[in-house]
């Protein structure tokens, strides 16, 4: 008999073992596939390790002929190289870890028994708590020739970076994986289904971004209903509701995610759930007393995110073992898209009392000491003066919202602010001018 049960190894679910582990309890952690789950092993990390170059040759070349001369290329093996160095490791580490702290470690798909246990195998284990933390695949669209749509998880693996690859559907996975292939020599292609425009972002900034991205050579194409996508001698044809057909050597669907519930036998038991996730409460509690559930397999309105995967795994961590349960309480979450060039967004831009302030950045020396080719600003700020939202683009746009979001979090207005002193010249040091 166990304390806790979790199923599903990714930042969620290990951020919750570490933190209900202290020695007396008797935490087991279930994993069907890779230890570390989807950051480490097919999303973050990787993405980013192999952004890392992608944005060096950017400042480079948006530097070019004012002191650097030469031409720069990139080789796919060599990312890709550094990719499987650096992050590849991870999983083994994530396991040993997990030994090493005395956490029990079941490898195999979980799912709830009739009578409210937990099957891995043929094997039955019992718990005081079980916690849902399994998170999400890709999506995958229906249409004939789905069979020849490839995932994010597969182009992280390609030995080759084919000529032309097309991305269907423009969000964050899409963007940053076009930008990696664009940069490695791929001519690209992104297919939206609607309009182009970027979910969750403001629409004006997000024109911002798009824009760069067309300018650096990714063609995009809007309201387009991909209908078929058929094998041919030279590639993959993709064709649309309308007739008119494309041609690639690669197609990624990056068309959303959807949770990992199916497998989980959950009506045995009696959670309710969608495609969208598992229905939890204030708590993270979901109709069956005895289950939680966190991370990306939640349904929620908050962005799904490593850290907030793990907020969530600290939040149940405390809250488990405590007599005074409290209901989550969110902070501001940034969210990001990144690339040479990264659109970034924290808080509330709009709402009774608040004034949205532009900001054109591109003649500000922090950015035109490094030739950004764009940097714009919008800040909304409140009655009594403090920054309550922000949306930035630049190269430089991840940084500068986590300090905004550190300034809205902590309700810091400009008296206060004046009170610091920061670098110069830093992103930071340009917060003052953004009341
Ligand atoms: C391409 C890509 C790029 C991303 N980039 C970023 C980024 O830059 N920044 C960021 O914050 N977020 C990013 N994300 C999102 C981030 O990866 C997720 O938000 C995060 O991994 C969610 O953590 P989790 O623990 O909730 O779920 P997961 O990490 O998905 O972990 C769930 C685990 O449960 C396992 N599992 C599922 N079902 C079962 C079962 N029945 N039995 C046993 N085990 C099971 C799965 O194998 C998986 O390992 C990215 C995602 C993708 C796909
Ligand atoms: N930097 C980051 O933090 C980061 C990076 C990558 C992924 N992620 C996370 O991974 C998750 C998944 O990302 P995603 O990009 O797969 O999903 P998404 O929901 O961000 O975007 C999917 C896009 O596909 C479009 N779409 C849906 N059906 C379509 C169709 N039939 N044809 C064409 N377009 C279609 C949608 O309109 C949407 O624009 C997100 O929740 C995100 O939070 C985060």
């Amino acid at each position: 008999m166990f304390d806790y049960i979790i199923i599903g190894a990714g930042p969620g679910g290990l951020g919750l073992a570490y933190s209900l582990n202290n020695g007396k309890r008797k935490v087991a952690i279930i994993e069907n596939d890779k230890w570390g789950g989807t950051c480490p092993n097919y999303g973050c990390d990787p993405t980013k390790v192999m952004m890392a170059v992608v944005e060096a040759k950017a400042r480079v070349e948006n530097l070019k002929n004012q002191g650097i001369t030469g031409e720069l290329s990139l080789d796919w093996k060599g990312i890709r190289g550094r990719k499987l160095a650096i992050t590849d490791p991870l999983e083994e580490k994530t396991l040993a870890g997990l030994q090493k702290s005395g956490i029990t470690t079941l490898y195999g798909t979980a799912s709830f028994t009739t009578t409210g246990e937990i099957q891995v195998a043929d094997k039955v284990y019992k718990a005081r708590n079980y916690i849902i933390a399994t998170g999400t695949r890709p999506r995958q669209l229906d249409i004939v020739g789905k069979e020849f749509l490839k995932t994010s998880n597969d182009f992280l693996a390609l030995e080759e970076m084919p000529r032309k690859v097309t991305f269907i559907g423009a969000g964050s996975v899409s963007l940053e994986l076009a930008q990696i292939a664009h940069a490695t020599g791929a001519e690209v292609t992104v297919i939206a289904s609607g309009d182009l425009e970027i979910g969750h972002f403001d629409k004006e900034i997000g024109e911002v971004f798009l824009n760069q991205l067309k300018a650096e050579g990714i063609v995009f194409k809007e309201n387009i209903n991909i209908s078929k996508v058929e094998k041919s001698i030279d590639g993959f044809v993709i064709t649309d509701k309308n007739g008119h057909q494309l041609l690639t050597d690669l197609v990624i669907a990056g068309v959303g995610r959807v949770a990992n519930v199916d497998l989980l036998n959950l009506e045995a038991v009696g959670v309710g759930a969608d495609q969208s996730g598992v229905f939890v409460d204030e708590y993270l509690q979901t109709s069956h007393p005895q289950i939680y559930a966190l991370g990306d397999v939640i349904s929620k309105k908050q962005g799904h995110f490593t850290p907030v995967s793990d907020f969530e795994g600290r939040y149940l961590g405390e809250n488990l073992v405590s007599t005074d349960r409290q209901p989550i309480d969110y902070p501001v979450i940034p969210a990001v898209i990144f690339g040479a060039t990264k659109l970034a967004q924290v808080g509330q831009l709009e709402g009774e009392g608040i004034k949205l302030k532009s900001f054109d950045l591109s003649s500000w020396y922090t950015y035109k000491r490094i030739n950004d080719p764009v940097a714009k600003m919008k800040v909304a700020v409140n009655d009594a003066n403090e920054i309550v939202g922000a949306v930035t683009v630049s190269s430089v746009a991840d940084e500068v919202i986590n300090l905004l979001m550190i300034l809205i979090q902590q309700k810091i207005n400009l008296l206060e602010f004046d009170k610091m002193i920061s670098a110069y010249p830093t992103v930071a040091s340009d917060l003052g001018y953004f009341y």
